[in-house]
């Protein structure tokens, strides 16, 4: 689809958004996700109407925005689909409102809803920040064209999917260069 297509060349970072329902924690993997506003600090993330974990954490009105880095590819893949228990194997820690913070995140960012707005087939969620986390010394995780990318991968000239396959192997900081 054109729109895809055409959107997937904005390359973003991943993060997976968190928060608790009744029945436990909670998450999906998340790319739009934005700093909004200063003062106050504010931002935003734009869940699918559809998305079950939205709606699970949303009664709680708190949610905390885990940053992925490189080496959390694995995290976002399970994450980014549906799944009974997404946490089975996830080491996490509360934040301060209660939403998970996942272990060897790049950082974090707890926040309380403000506001919800309706948009299209998604949601725009604003968030008041109420505590930000530690900086890792990591590089992030991408996501352009559809795919997890290394930031190698940014010259148009050099993409290709076989290239891309062998960058996404990369387990060592050291090969990146
Ligand atoms: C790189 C990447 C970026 C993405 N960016 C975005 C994005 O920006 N926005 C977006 O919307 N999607 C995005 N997605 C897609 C999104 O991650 C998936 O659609 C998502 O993982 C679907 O998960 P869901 O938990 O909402 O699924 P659903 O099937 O809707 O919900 C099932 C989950 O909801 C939970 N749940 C439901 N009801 C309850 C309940 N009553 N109590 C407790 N738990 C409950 C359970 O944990 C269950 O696992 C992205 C995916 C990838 C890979
Ligand atoms: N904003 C989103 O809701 C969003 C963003 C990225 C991926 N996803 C979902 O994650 C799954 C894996 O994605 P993929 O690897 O096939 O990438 P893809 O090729 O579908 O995504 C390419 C680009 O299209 C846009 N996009 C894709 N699905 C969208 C949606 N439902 N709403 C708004 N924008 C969307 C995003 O900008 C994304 O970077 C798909 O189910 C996709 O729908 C959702």
């Amino acid at each position: 689809m054109r729109f895809r297509s055409v959107l997937g060349h904005f390359c973003t970072g991943v993060t997976v958004v968190t928060g608790m329902s009744g029945g436990g924690p909670v998450g999906f993997a998340c790319q739009s996700f934005a700093a909004l506003s200063l003062d106050p600090p504010l931002v935003l993330f734009c869940p699918q109407r559809t998305s079950g974990s939205w709606a699970a954490m949303s009664s709680a009105g708190a949610f905390c925005v885990n940053v992925l880095a490189e080496d959390q590819r694995d995290l976002s893949a399970v994450f980014g689909r549906a799944g009974a228990d997404k946490f089975a194997g996830v080491s996490w820690s509360p934040s301060s409102t209660g939403a998970p913070v996942l272990d060897g995140a790049l950082t974090w960012v707890d926040c309380r809803v403000t506001t919800v707005h309706e948009a299209g087939d998604h949601f725009v969620v604003i968030g008041e920040v109420v505590e930000l986390g530690p900086e890792r010394d990591a590089r992030p995780l991408l996501f352009y064209r559809g795919r997890y990318a290394a930031q190698a991968d940014l010259d148009p000239r050099g993409w290709s999917g076989e290239v891309l396959d062998t960058l996404l192997t990369w387990q060592r900081q050291s090969e990146w260069s």
